[in-house]
């Protein structure tokens, strides 16, 4: 077994942490030699698969006024001495890390004013995990005329390390090559930061709060019949959705818990008729008190905001089984964020940005992880950040990122069939934290198979449900 299949995310302080415990490597600079060495190797590794070749290839350095900057300097040292044209911009020339830039000079590296033409990679260490807000002016200045791939050092400049907030402007990187742990960033972050490439240091970070299942992590936890299975023990989901003006949500949301897992399905709600006409596997009810049991409840997508909804939503709250709530039952809810408040059950509130607005009071704006963390905190639920990349947040302040990787999700209709998905996975007894999570990364996946390259409707989406659980076990 190699690396734990989960991936876990670091704040800085905690990576600060780490490096101090390892005492006299830190202050010999030995886990700064080592984090050059992993970086060099990783742009050689680049160079190669880029030109084929390391020595006679060209790249040049962007130096800042900390230890990122030596990072990047004393990389560019070992790649001189493999033959490599290294060049370095310093664009705080005082401050450039003294020892670094003295070891990039003996090796016969170039200090320079600008990006040369000849460059074919750019290393951006002007900022790691001290960096606050933007890329300043001369850094800006410098990056604006690069047009080819760059390889940052630990975080993209102007990327918030422990946020993920991208700043304008900010470095865009194909890699970013990080030391000893991940950071928050490289989550929150992964267009800025690209293919992200860990360097074993030697440090031992402890704590991480914001965690990224894997594939394998999705398909292990997925919920499958097992030789003693039952419909009933497998899990009983109940959807409250639509209407008689949105049977759609209704049949959307029923598509996805229908194909996440074999449990049941019942249906309560006026659209019964239409929902059993797409799916004569569910079990319908008019109304909650002709239900029957179930093991977990989703309401609200398409479900109206008016009293009888309010009504609807009081009493599914009241129960003691787990329940996830979307759409039309957020609005009400916003209205009466007691009813979660005061609820002591698994809950799962799944808000897109409008939705976290109305319930917060404001809208999550670019700093997500603090908003969810927030919110969840504050209503006592687990909250569920709709997005491209899809923050799931525990009312202690855990996390599980999902990121996309696409975007064809974006369609009327697909939420309701993620509050699915994601219902059917709490009726089978997963946390709504891991529920969450993993139905956001089923669902893009699916999103991706059915599109295949051309925009879906949510239908497709649902369809490709079944597909998506399927491959994500055929990596394992
Ligand atoms: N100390 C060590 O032994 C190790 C350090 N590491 C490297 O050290 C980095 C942290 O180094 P530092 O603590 O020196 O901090 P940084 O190099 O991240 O930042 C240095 C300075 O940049 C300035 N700055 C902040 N925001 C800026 C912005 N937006 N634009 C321009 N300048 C800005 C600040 O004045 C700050 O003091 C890590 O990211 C990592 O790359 C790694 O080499 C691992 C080992
Ligand atoms: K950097």
């Amino acid at each position: 077994m190699g690396h734990p299949p989960i991936k876990r995310y670091f704040a800085a302080e905690q990576i600060r942490v780490a490096e101090e415990a390892t005492g006299r490597l830190l202050a010999d600079g030995v886990l700064m030699r080592r984090a050059a060495s992993g970086l060099a190797g990783a742009v050689a590794a680049e160079l190669r698969s880029r030109h084929g070749a390391v020595y006679g290839r060209a790249v040049t350095l962007v130096i800042g006024s900390g230890d990122n900057g030596g990072d990047a300097l004393f990389a560019g040292a070992v790649l001189r001495r493999r033959g490599v044209a290294v060049s370095a911009v310093l664009t705080a020339p005082d401050r450039a890390h003294a020892a670094g830039l003295a070891a990039f000079r003996s090796a016969g590296g170039r200090v320079v004013d600008g990006v040369p033409d000849t460059a074919e990679l750019v290393v951006d260490g002007v900022v790691g995990l001290r960096g606050t807000g933007p890329l300043r002016e001369a850094a800006a200045a410098v990056f604006a005329q690069v047009r080819v791939p760059v390889v940052a050092v630990d975080v993209p400049s102007g990327v918030d390390a422990d946020t993920g907030v991208v700043h304008d402007p900010s470095v865009r990187a194909e890699i970013t090559v990080t030391f000893g742990a991940r950071r928050i960033a490289h989550a929150l972050a992964p267009a800025a930061c690209g293919r992200v490439e860990v360097v074993d240091i030697g440090i031992d970070a402890d704590g991480a709060r914001v965690e990224m299942l894997s594939d394998r992590d999705v398909a292990e936890g997925w919920p499958l019949p097992g030789p003693a299975s039952t419909k009933y023990t497998q899990g009983v989901v109940g959807v409250i959705a639509g209407s008689d003006r949105y049977p759609g949500a209704g049949i959307l949301c029923s598509a996805g818990a229908v194909a996440a897992t074999s449990g049941m399905v019942r249906y309560v709600g006026s659209a019964a008729a239409t929902v059993v006409d797409h799916f004569p596997e569910v079990v319908v009810a008019p109304d909650l008190d002709g239900a029957g049991r179930v093991q977990a409840w989703v309401v609200g997508p398409g479900a109206g905001t008016d009293d009888a909804a309010l009504e609807l939503l009081r009493r599914v709250l009241a129960t003691d089984v787990p329940v996830l709530v979307d759409a039309d039952g957020l609005t009400v809810l916003a209205h009466h964020p007691e009813l979660v408040v005061e609820r002591h059950h698994p809950t799962l509130l799944t808000p897109h940005d409008g939705e976290f607005e109305r319930l917060a009071g404001r809208s999550p704006g670019h700093d997500r992880l603090s908003a969810v963390r927030g919110l969840a905190s504050a209503l006592g639920a687990t909250v569920l950040l709709k997005g491209k990349v899809t923050l799931v947040a525990d009312p202690g302040g855990e996390v599980l990122v999902n990121d996309a990787g696409n975007s064809w999700a974006a369609t009327a209709g697909a939420g309701d069939v993620l509050s699915g998905i994601a219902g059917a996975l709490l009726a089978a007894g997963l946390s709504p934290r891991v529920a969450g999570a993993a139905a956001a990364r089923v669902h893009a996946l699916a999103a991706d198979l059915a599109a295949d390259g051309a925009p879906i409707g949510a239908s497709e989406l649902a369809r490709a449900v079944r597909p998506a659980v399927r491959s994500l076990r055929a990596v394992r």
